[in-house]
Formats: C-alpha cells, structure tokens, sequence
C-alpha cells in the first residue's frame, strides 16, 4: 500500500538505558539486512551487530522482524532495541536516512498504517493517542478500554441495527401493494428507531464525563480577601504557586495548578478575594474569580475560622456544585457542619481531597460504561440523532426520504470509526500523535 518505509525513535527522550528504532515498509528487509547481516527469524529477538558498511560497528543489539501482515502496521516491521546514547541512536538514524526509500517517519505514522491496514478502527487508533498521553489512572483506564475496541463494537452494533431498519423500510416500500407482508413490521421498526434515539441521547451526554477525565475536574478556591485561598492552594500544590501576603487583596489573577487526586485530574484555581473595591486592578480580578466559579465543577468556599461571624456561616448553603470549608482551623472556631482545614498544620487536607475526589466520582458515574472520548465523536453522534429523529418523527414525507436518513444516520456512526469516508479526517486525528507512534 505504502512505498515509503519509515523509521523513527520510538522510545522516549534520550539518554536512556535502552532506545527502540522502530522500521516499517517495504525496504524493511532489505535495509535489516544491510545492517546487521541475514535477516532474522520473524517475532524473534537475535542479538548481532548494528553495522554501517562505511562506518563500521555502531552498536550491538537486540533486533527483531516482524513479517507482514503479523506486525502492529500490518506491513514488514523491525525493531532495532539499542543503547540508548545519544551518538548511538543518531548515527543509527543517519544510517537509515540514507537507505533507499527510507525516510523519518511524520507524528502517527504508524499508526496510520495500522489504521489504513485494518488492524484498528479509527476510534482505537484514538485511544491510543490518549493511552500515551495519559497521566491519570482514570485517563489510562478509559484510554485502553477503548484500545481493545469498545466504542468499535457499540458504533458497530447501532450502525448495523440502522441499515437493518432501513432495509426493512426499503422492503416494505418495494412490497407494499402485496399481502403476506404484515402492516406491524414498520411499527416495530419504528420503535426500535425511537429506543435507538433515546439510547444515543443519554450515550451522548456521557462526553461530560469524558471531557471532565480529559481537561480535569474544575475546582475554585473563592472567599473573602485573606480567608486563605492561595495558601491552600500552595498546601494542596505542596508549592509556593501563588504569592501569600498578610495584606487583604493579594491575588488579583487566576492561579491555576493540576493535580492528581486519587488518580483523577483535578484543576485547582486560587482567586481573588471577594470584596467591594475602588482598585481597577482588584475589580477586574473579582469578576474574574466570579467568572470561574460559574465555570467550576464544585466550588469550595473558604470562611476563616478566625472570622467575627464564623458561628453564622450556614452550611445548608451549600449546593450540587459547592462546599464551605472552615479555613486556618488553627487559630479560631469551626463553622457548624463543615470541614475544617489548615494551610498551616495540614489539617483537613486529606479530608478535602476526599470530599473534592468523592464529587467528581459522583460525575464521573457514566465512564464505567462506553462514552464518546471526543468531541469528534459527540459531534456525529449528534449528527445521527438528528437524522433517527428525522426519520421518526416526519411522517408526512415519504418513505423512501424516512428510510434515507436512516442511511445517513449509520454513515455518521461510520465516521467515528473511520468505516465511511474519511480521508479528510486522517491528518487531524493523527498529527496529534507523537513521532514514532
Ligand atoms: N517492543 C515493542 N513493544 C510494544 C510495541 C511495539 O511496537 N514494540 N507496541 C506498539 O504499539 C505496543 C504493543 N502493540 C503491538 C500490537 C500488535 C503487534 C503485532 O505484532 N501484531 C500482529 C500479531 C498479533 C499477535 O501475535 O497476536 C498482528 O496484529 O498481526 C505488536 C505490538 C506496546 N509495546
Ligand atoms: N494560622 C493560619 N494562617 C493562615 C492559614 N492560611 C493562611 N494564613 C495566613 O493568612 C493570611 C492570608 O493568606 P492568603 O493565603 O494570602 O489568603 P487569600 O485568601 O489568598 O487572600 P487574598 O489573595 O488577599 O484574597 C496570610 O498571612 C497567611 O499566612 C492557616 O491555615 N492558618
Ligand atoms: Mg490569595
């Protein structure tokens, strides 16, 4: 399919202990055996010498072949398993630069490959991008579930129970003057498209929690000039990210940090304190703390226990998306039913990341199941929806134009898994990909 072979560093940044040079392409077995002799046994590991026939012995490793289609491209593949230093590596790529119809392999090369030989479907070749650009456990979790298929099975599935439906349609069309088909067969169909619908409107609203395991669960640290935010903020970064001053009114931007709490990521934002203010500077920073907290997942409200009226703070304020907590618990009393910390001591710090961990649990209830993991996805699958609502709903057109958007419904879900047209779609999806991947 390809004439161009490809070779990349496919392991990380150098130097390392042991560094992958991956090949794939047609010159695969030629190039191999210009530089460590015969070729080796396919899917075995040989260690031999790394030759280049002008400039001698460049390393000595372990070197495998892969035979196509048997390889992760589906093409002839080799994997050179070298020092990882970065001399070695270099000449080793200079080598292979210079071989006939080698060249460097583009970001997600490979697996473009893969994809265009049929050894994934588009959605997996996705989820393998988030695989190595996961850095949280729920990241990881929801990337390989998604490797192994799962969005290519559902988007299969209703694909299938559209055309299905949409042969029934066509079928009752072409007899309809006849007898022995009974009237109820459409009725049925009908049904099942209007159970699809509403199946794929609840499927689509699980993108919020996709979006939320991708971006980060939004915290907003707000309260009053000097209630503590930005020294929790520090204590929860365990690092002086925002300046603490004793003077009310120290922060005035954003300040952002990303954690990991309890395997998921979470986007803790310091604010400025609330307050009636003259100063332009603090004035733009308030509505930017209130800007924020409108954004937020949950936002924690800070009231320091040092505070005159501390005994009046009412937690039954509280609401789906925000929390009061008793600050600097140190030095003062705790407001009735509310969790209490210190920036100082660390009390309550444990506590809170269980709190903030337990409320995006609670949003994040729908990624046990299959959810769409990009906004690509949630965008055909609206797509479809509207095309199944069509066909449902429009009984006054005929229906030939029913039973057509049914088609059209199923070629939306074909594009998520790269099943119908999508050459248009392939540079975007896989230029995010890192070089040799
Ligand atoms: N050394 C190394 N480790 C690696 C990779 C790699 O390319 N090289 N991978 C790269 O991403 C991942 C493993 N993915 C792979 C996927 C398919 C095949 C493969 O050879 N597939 C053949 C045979 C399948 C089989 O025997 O079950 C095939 O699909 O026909 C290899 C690696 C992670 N670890
Ligand atoms: N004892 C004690 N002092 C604290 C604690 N947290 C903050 N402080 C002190 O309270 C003062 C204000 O702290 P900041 O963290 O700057 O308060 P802030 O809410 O960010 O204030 P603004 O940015 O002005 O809105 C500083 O002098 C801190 O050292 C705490 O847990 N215990
Ligand atoms: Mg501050």
């Amino acid at each position: 399919m390809f004439q161009d072979t490809i070779f990349a560093l496919s392991s990380g940044a150098l130097p390392s202990g042991v560094a992958i040079i991956r090949l794939s392409g047609p010159q695969v077995q030629s190039g191999l055996q210009t530089l460590v002799g015969n070729l080796p046994p396919p899917r075995q590991a040989v260690l031999r010498e790394i030759r280049a026939d002008d400039r001698g012995l460049l390393d000595r490793g372990l070197v495998l072949f892969f035979l196509g289609p048997n390889s992760f491209t589906g093409e002839d593949c080799a994997e050179l398993q070298i020092h990882g230093g970065r001399a070695v590596v270099s000449a080793i790529l200079h080598y292979l630069a210079n071989l006939e119809g080698f060249r460097p392999a583009e970001a997600g090369d490979f697996t473009r490959r893969a994809f265009l030989n049929g050894k994934m479907d588009l959605s997996g070749a996705e989820a393998l991008a988030d695989l190595i650009a996961a850095e949280t456990e729920t990241q990881r979790k929801l990337a390989i579930q998604n490797t192994s298929g799962r969005q290519r099975q559902l988007y299969g599935s209703w694909r299938t129970t559209l055309l299905r439906a949409r042969a029934f349609i066509e079928a009752e069309l072409d007899f309809a003057d006849e007898d022995d088909v009974p009237g109820s067969v459409s009725q049925r169909v009908w049904e099942n498209m209007r159970a699809l619908a509403a199946t794929l409107r609840s499927h689509i609203a699980g993108y919020a929690a996709a979006e939320i395991i991708r971006e980060g669960f939004r915290v907003v640290l707000i309260g009053a000039p000097n209630a503590g935010k930005s020294s929790l903020l520090n204590a929860l970064a365990r690092r002086e990210v925002a300046i603490v001053t004793d003077i009310p009114g120290t922060t005035r931007d954003l300040v952002e940090v990303s954690l990991d709490v309890r395997g998921l990521k979470v986007i803790v934002t310091d604010t400025a304190g609330i307050r009636e203010t003259d100063d332009v500077v603090e004035k733009l920073g308030v509505e930017r703390a209130h800007g924020a907290a409108r954004a937020a997942d949950l936002v924690i409200h800070l009231m320091p226990a040092d505070a005159a009226d501390i005994d009046r703070v009412n937690p039954l304020n509280e609401d789906n998306n925000r929390i009061v907590v008793t600050s600097k618990c140190d030095v003062g009393r705790v407001a009735r039913g509310t969790l209490a910390v210190s920036a100082v001591t660390g009390e309550g710090l444990e506590e809170l990341l269980d709190v903030i961990s337990s409320r995006a649990a609670a949003s994040l209830a729908l990624a046990e199941s299959t959810i769409p993991t990009r906004l690509r996805h949630k965008s055909h699958l609206s797509d479809c929806l509207s095309c199944i609502d069509v066909a449902v709903s429009r009984d006054d057109l005929p229906l030939e134009l029913r039973a057509e958007e049914l088609r059209q419904a199923a070629d939306h879900l074909g594009r998520i898994t790269g099943t119908t047209d999508v050459e248009d779609l392939l540079g975007v999806i896989f230029s995010e990909f890192c070089i040799g991947k």
